[in-house]
């Protein structure tokens, strides 16, 4: 599309090669046999995983449908992550609008188009892992404790790390190997491009207090450079690395553009026993011996469950869908609303400028020759911070460092960090080299769905400068959305309510999160650069005082933008907690059917969901050997 910019244009000459690529296509079933042991809906982050470990059984036999097509060429240069959002490897999901009530208040999405905010889901073989933006974080200890403590057994962080590690490939040096993997399917790497803010945004860490880690060890909280899923400076899809090694496997068959509109149940038997999908126009079913495999995804696997009967019953009814099981499926949606227009200026050529970055052939050549250069940088995301808002950081800093929080109890001190919560982050800012100043084609703003005269008032005067943005991110929100169906065509979206900052809590965190990136910016080290917060008033926020508590709130709510996080609708916990699915991910009440994706976490994780999305992955494909009597070798620390 026109909005690929200019950037297509300058990448189209240099990349002629005729694979889509540079891995080569998968198998497309076109025949598919009547039966299979399992059916995995959806070559996602989840189902992905699932189809390599499965597979490892000679004598299964597993079929993934998915509706997306092949990545491309254009999926794998990491600084055009952004972009994908406006092509058909996204479904293109937007929120109901986010209305302020009578009076004016609240609200979210505010100056979106038509007051509804833009949630991309990657379609495609590899799922929203071909379009996302490659940050690879696993959250905190205490993130996956709660989980267990919430009546999930077997999901403490001691117990999860063996998965995480399992997959990983760490090409960073130096990193804790008690923490790290290497041989698995997965790259994480850094990017090999650093610009100079990049050394700033860690210099501002010392400045601040805190401290530079590594974020998938010991401790969250802190500053790094980011950890991505990175190969030769390119994308490393799920696709990539879990699906094109085996493809060779007879017993994996993919089908693409293969879209699910039923799971088929035996309601007398109460168990799964087959799946409808439309391929070409035509309506197909497949049988299955063992087990439905759900990976759909946050936002669809609760539609298609709901779709075949399970779910609120109520719901169900009211759309003339016959109930099955009832169950709050679609319900405790959480994700991480972030506000991505904290644009700072600078004096000197160091952010990305679109028009310029474009217009360097010496970008894409070092890219395509030898995977360098800023377009490695993965969605133009260079650092995080992950902060604690309500404690000084100074505790946590280098020059006070605290002892514990080692999983392997070999620090000389207690364990504070069980006792004091201490390395609980409520936000992490991530730093973006570029600004909406610089999207000269426009295509960020679409995107982000912001409205066209919103973005020329705030940024029109500053069009073409350098600078870069620091995205204050809600950790853990308290408000909780859903996902219910229009109606019973399968066709149809799902109805989507986001109720961003419905609890006054998390405008506040918002608020303090955006404060504490003003102050980061404000460091002798962004200081060199003369940052300086762009100095204009966001329409519909011009009756507050600028740059105080009460305008940040009301920018927050103008500007609420997602980061695709989407996870819960199909919570893990025990039945009488709103639990979906149980602690082995079944779903309750229906035999065969198991749900592997991001809609499990029964609370949001601190950092990016792909990495546990890929950790449940490989957890479930033990658990599913285990329950069907095959040998699992125990993963242990
Ligand atoms: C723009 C964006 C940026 C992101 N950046 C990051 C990041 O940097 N780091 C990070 O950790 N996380 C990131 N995420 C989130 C992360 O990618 C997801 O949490 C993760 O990929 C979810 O995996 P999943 O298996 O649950 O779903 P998905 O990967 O979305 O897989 C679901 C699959 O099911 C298919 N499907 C859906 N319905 C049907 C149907 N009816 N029939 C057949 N197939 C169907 C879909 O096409 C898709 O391929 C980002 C997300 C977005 C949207």
């Amino acid at each position: 599309t026109d909005s690929l910019g200019l950037f297509e244009n300058v990448m189209r000459r240099f990349y002629q090669f005729p694979e889509p690529t540079s891995e080569g296509l998968l198998d497309d079933e076109s025949h598919v046999p009547p039966e299979y042991d399992f059916v995995i809906i959806g070559a996602g982050s989840g189902g992905s995983v699932l189809a390599n470990r499965l597979t490892e059984i000679p004598g299964w036999n597993v079929l993934v449908l998915e509706a997306g097509g092949e990545e491309i060429f254009l999926t794998e240069i990491p600084l055009l992550a952004p972009v994908l959002d406006v092509t058909s490897f996204n479904w293109g999901y937007k929120t109901e609008p986010g209305l302020a009530d009578d009076k004016g208040k609240g609200g979210f999405c505010l100056a979106m188009e038509g007051g509804r905010c833009n949630w991309p889901r990657g379609k495609a073989v590899g799922g929203t892992s071909v379009i996302n933006y490659m940050m690879y974080t696993r959250g905190s200890r205490g993130d996956y404790d709660a989980w267990e403590s919430m009546g999930n057994p077997g999901w403490s962080f001691r117990e999860v790390l063996p998965y995480f590690m399992r997959s990983e490939n760490i090409r960073i040096p130096k990193l804790d190997r008690r923490y790290h993997g290497t041989g698995g399917f997965l790259d994480v790497a850094h990017s090999p491009y650093a610009s100079k803010l990049r050394d700033a945004f860690l210099g501002a860490a010392d400045e601040m207090g805190y401290r530079v880690n590594d974020y998938n060890a010991e401790r969250l909280l802190g500053f790094s450079v980011a950890q991505a899923n990175l190969r030769n400076g390119r994308r490393v899809s799920a696709s990539k690395a879990f699906l094109k090694p085996v493809r060779d496997r007879p017993n994996l068959r993919i089908s693409k553009a293969s879209r699910v509109t039923r799971i088929a149940l035996d309601s007398q038997r109460r168990r799964a026993i087959g799946v409808e999908f439309v391929r070409n126009r035509r309506r197909h079913f497949v049988r299955v011996s063992k087990e439905v495999l759900l990976c759909a995804g946050t936002l669809n696997s609760p539609q298609l469950l709901m779709l075949s009967g399970i779910g609120p019953s109520e719901h169900l009814r009211s759309i003339g869908i016959p109930v099955v099981q009832d169950l709050p499926v679609g319900l405790n949606l959480q994700d991480h609303v972030s506000m991505s227009a904290l644009t700072f200026l600078v004096n000197e050529s160091v952010t990305v400028v679109e028009a310029r970055m474009a217009s360097n052939p010496a970008n894409a050549l070092d890219f395509f020759l030898r995977g360098t250069g800023p377009l490695t940088i993965p969605g133009g995301a260079e650092g995080l911070a992950f902060l604690n808002t309500n404690r000084p950081a100074r505790s946590l800093g280098s020059k006070d460092r605290r002892p514990g929080n080692s999983l392997f109890g070999d620090d000389d001190e207690p364990n504070v960090l069980a006792e004091n919560d201490s390395d609980h982050s409520d936000i992490e800012i991530v730093m973006g080299l570029g600004a909406l100043t610089g999207d000269t084609s426009g295509s960020v703003r679409r995107i982000l769905g912001l409205r066209e005269d919103f973005v020329k008032e705030v940024f029109g005067r500053y069009e073409g400068h350098d600078a870069f943005t620091l995205v204050p991110i809600l950790q853990h929100p308290k408000s909780r959305g859903r996902v219910t169906l229009k109606s019973a065509d399968p066709f149809h979206w799902p109805k989507l309510e986001a109720n961003y900052y419905e609890e006054q809590d998390d405008l506040d965190t918002m608020v303090k999160g955006i404060k504490k990136a003003i102050e980061l910016a404000g460091t002798k080290s962004f200081k060199r650069y003369n940052a300086t917060l762009l100095p204009v008033a966001f329409p519909g926020c011009r009756d507050v005082r600028f740059n105080s508590d009460p305008y940040w709130a009301c920018v927050s709510r103008q500007v609420s933008t997602t980061l695709g996080h989407f996870v819960g609708t199909c919570k893990m916990a025990p039945r009488e907690d709103f639990g979906v699915v149980d602690a082995r991910l079944r779903v309750y009440g229906i035999k065969g059917l198991r749900v592997v994706d991001a809609s499990v976490m029964p609370t949001i994780i601190s950092g990016h969901t792909n990495a546990p999305t890929f950790m449940i992955g490989e957890k479930a494909s033990d658990m599913i050997k285990q329950d069907w009597g095959e040998f699992v070798r125990p993963s242990r620390l």
